[in-house]
């Protein structure tokens, strides 16, 4: 593989398509793709119960332990491999478990404040914004919380109205103006053509690379200035 990797960071609200999007890329790419869901980086919460944990805003830049990704992310993109948490939805924590990530030549990290955090975006060489209506993203939402993450009907939409909406607002949709490129719709097959094209020209020319020059120190040694 060739150093640094080529960072991708996707953002957008909760149910806008993400997922969809990386794994889109992931697939149709053509070179090894390392996954990086920002959701695993839910911070560890053993020390509270599971009703206090019931009670926590997730959709809050304060539920995420940024110094942990900023460090993982730096890892792999100076070509480490990094033991990454594994989050339980159904607990609302950690679990035990890590999982060996190896680096390659394109990192894609993936989930709603992917581009919230400025020394994160300093790390990235494009940026991805999935733009896709509240209304569909809650429906999609009720669906994939009820099915997949047991949760019940009333439970998603008083959390929907409460935290993950006044969120979205306040934190989330801000961060389409840090974006390079904006998707929208989710997995709109037009867009999704022109950035797996640009990943594809990025990747056959490393010396235009951003990032060649700006990480050759780590974001740890530049946080500390
Ligand atoms: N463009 C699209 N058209 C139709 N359904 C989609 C589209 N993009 C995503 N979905 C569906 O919406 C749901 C949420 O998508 P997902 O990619 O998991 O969103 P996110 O990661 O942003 O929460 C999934 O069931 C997925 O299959
Ligand atoms: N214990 C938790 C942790 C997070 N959430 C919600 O997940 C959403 C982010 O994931 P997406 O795949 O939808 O981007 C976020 O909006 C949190 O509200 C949760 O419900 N429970």
């Amino acid at each position: 593989m060739s150093l640094p990797s080529f960072a991708i960071g996707i953002a957008g609200g909760t149910g806008a398509g993400k997922t969809t999007v990386a794994r889109t890329v992931a697939e149709t790419v053509g070179e090894a793709v390392t996954r990086i869901p920002l959701d695993n980086y839910y911070r560890d919460r053993s020390q509270l119960t599971f009703e206090e944990r019931e009670e926590i805003n997730y959709d809050h830049p304060s539920a995420f332990e940024w110094e942990l990704l900023r460090e993982q992310l730096d890892a792999l993109l100076t070509g480490q491999s990094i033991e990454m948490p594994q989050y339980d939805f159904e607990l609302h924590n950690r679990t035990d478990e890590r999982v060996t990530v190896e680096p390659s030549d394109i990192i894609v990290l993936e989930g709603i404040l992917a581009l919230h955090d400025e020394a994160i975006r300093e790390m990235l060489d494009l940026r991805v914004y999935v733009m896709t209506d509240a209304d569909v993203r809650i429906l999609r939402r009720i669906e994939r919380d009820v099915i997949e993450r047991g949760r019940a009907l009333e439970g998603v939409i008083d959390q929907y109205l409460e935290t993950v909406k006044p969120m979205h607002e306040r934190f989330v949709a801000p961060t389409k103006k840090q974006a390079d490129v904006i998707i929208p719709e989710g997995a709109n097959r037009m867009a999704l053509d022109l950035l797996i094209e640009k990943i594809q020209s990025e990747l056959s020319d490393d010396s235009q690379r951003p990032g060649d020059t700006g990480r050759e120190r780590s974001v740890v040694d530049q946080s500390m200035d």
